[in-house]
């Protein structure tokens, strides 16, 4: 990754004028109206970016947050209202599925309609024409006129357009949803070759996974506003709090040293360290008052070998009288992806419903299965109160979890095989 700014988006803001009625466009664009006759709706409103050269970086955010607009503007598909996007590079964008394409023509049409768009010669595209077709593996429907193509094919073809004519800088939005998990799978393997070879790599996407996984960094938007940039970890949590309703707070709480005085004041953890820059979220109806892991020796520790059993505990305080509370864990990696988790719903666990200032403590007793490494561990608590869905309490990446192994296998978990080898007779 270089200094070089390949993208600065500086002081963007996007307006849509809102009509009521559409006889009130009409009129005001007939000039027949003194009186402002629309709302103005902001789909961005001063944001400001850059990236840098090589970056691979995901746009974050719940439905309507901006995250196309921006990429259509960056595209110029769309115009700003007021400030500026400056790029420097050759783009190829994968934006509304079909955005560029003529649906009437064949596949194989559309491959050299859209090349030409994006500046290339007839020559340039013959040579990468192979290249193309064994991407998209459309087979003979590349023929066939794509108004008869299903969403995948469709996408298919569009990936491998905008990803095998060589660009600088690939602008994606979303569109690997629709294709299926081996094609995903092709996409994210070209992803990193791309990231390999220094391009730089823009893309939308609610797949929290793959934001862990390929992003180097992350910008997280909220109503038009760029709430934050920062590590897939840290944005990833912030925008969790925003699916559930929450207003965010990247808070370096008080709560990680609370709870380990908290820990140490209900369960001696000599060996057992919280992180003390715990993030923390919910409005405390019900609230982590402490947690805790044990080995298969009953020690307090944050250092589990791979293959034994242990224990999560985690004590909840009830502060209001509340209704099928719901405590959790989750295991992350240090990239922020989510590895595994449980709950005590998922596990039909009996859930008192104690009387507020009434506790409960939750232990979970598992395998370890992780890979050797290190871990987060993010605990919760949700439930009802007066019939409505709530988040109590969150904490997420209150302690570490070291996992240590003599046998590492390939990936995230190990599969436990057992392995038997038999010569064969001739
Ligand atoms: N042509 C338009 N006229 C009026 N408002 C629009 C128009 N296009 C988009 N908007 C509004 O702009 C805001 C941002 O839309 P945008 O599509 O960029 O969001 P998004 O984050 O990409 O959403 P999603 O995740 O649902 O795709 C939304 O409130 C949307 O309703």
């Amino acid at each position: 990754m270089s200094d070089k700014n390949v993208i600065s988006v500086q002081h963007l803001s996007k307006m849509y004028k809102l009509y009521d009625k559409p006889s009130d466009r009409l009129k005001e664009s007939l000039g027949l109206s003194r009186k402002k006759k629309y709302r103005e709706h902001y789909a961005l409103h001063d944001v400001n970016f850059n990236i840098h050269e090589g970056e691979c970086v995901g746009i974050i955010g719940v439905n309507g947050s901006g995250k196309s607009t921006i990429l259509k503007i960056i595209t110029g598909v769309l115009a700003p209202t007021t400030g500026e996007v400056k790029v420097n590079g050759r783009i190829s964008a994968l934006l509304e599925l079909g955005a560029g394409f003529n649906m009437e023509y064949s596949g194989l049409e559309n491959v050299y309609l859209n090349g030409t768009m994006i500046g290339f010669s007839e020559e340039e595209i013959d040579a990468k024409l192979d290249d193309i077709l064994a991407f998209a593996d459309i087979g003979d429907y590349i023929h066939q006129p794509v108004k008869t193509y299903s969403s995948g094919m469709f996408v298919r073809l569009a990936f491998a357009v905008a990803i095998n004519i060589d660009p600088e800088i690939l602008i994606v939005d979303e569109a690997l949803s629709v294709g299926d998990v081996f094609f995903q799978a092709k996409c994210y393997h070209k992803f990193e070759e791309f990231k390999k070879q220094g391009k730089t790599i823009l893309f939308v996407t609610h797949d929290l996974s793959s934001v862990s996984k390929y992003c180097d960094r992350v910008i997280l938007l909220n109503k038009g506003v760029k709430l934050d940039e920062g590590s897939p970890k840290e944005m990833v949590d912030l925008y969790k709090q925003l699916l559930v309703g929450q207003e965010p707070v990247k808070q370096k709480t008080d709560g990680g040293e609370d709870l380990a005085k908290a820990a140490v004041a209900s369960i001696s953890h000599e060996h057992f360290l919280p992180n003390p820059n715990t993030l923390e979220y919910g409005d405390k109806q019900a609230e982590i008052v402490d947690f805790a892991i044990k080995d298969d020796k009953g020690m307090f520790t944050n250092t589990i070998e791979k293959g034994s059993t242990f224990q999560i505990l985690m004590k909840v305080r009830f502060n209001e009288q509340i209704q099928e509370p719901i405590m959790a864990y989750t295991f992350k990696n240090i990239r922020g992806t989510e590895l595994t988790g449980t709950n005590t719903l998922f596990e039909k666990a009996e859930v008192p419903e104690p009387a507020p200032g009434g506790c409960c403590t939750v232990t979970f007793t598992q395998k370890m299965d992780l890979q050797g490494g290190e871990y987060l561990l993010s605990f919760g608590c949700t439930g009802y109160k007066d019939g409505e869905f709530k988040v109590f309490h969150r904490l997420y990446d209150a302690c570490n979890i070291t996992v240590i192994s003599a046998k590492n296998t390939v990936g995230f978990f190990d599969m436990n095989s057992t392995v038997t080898v038999q010569e064969d007779d001739i």
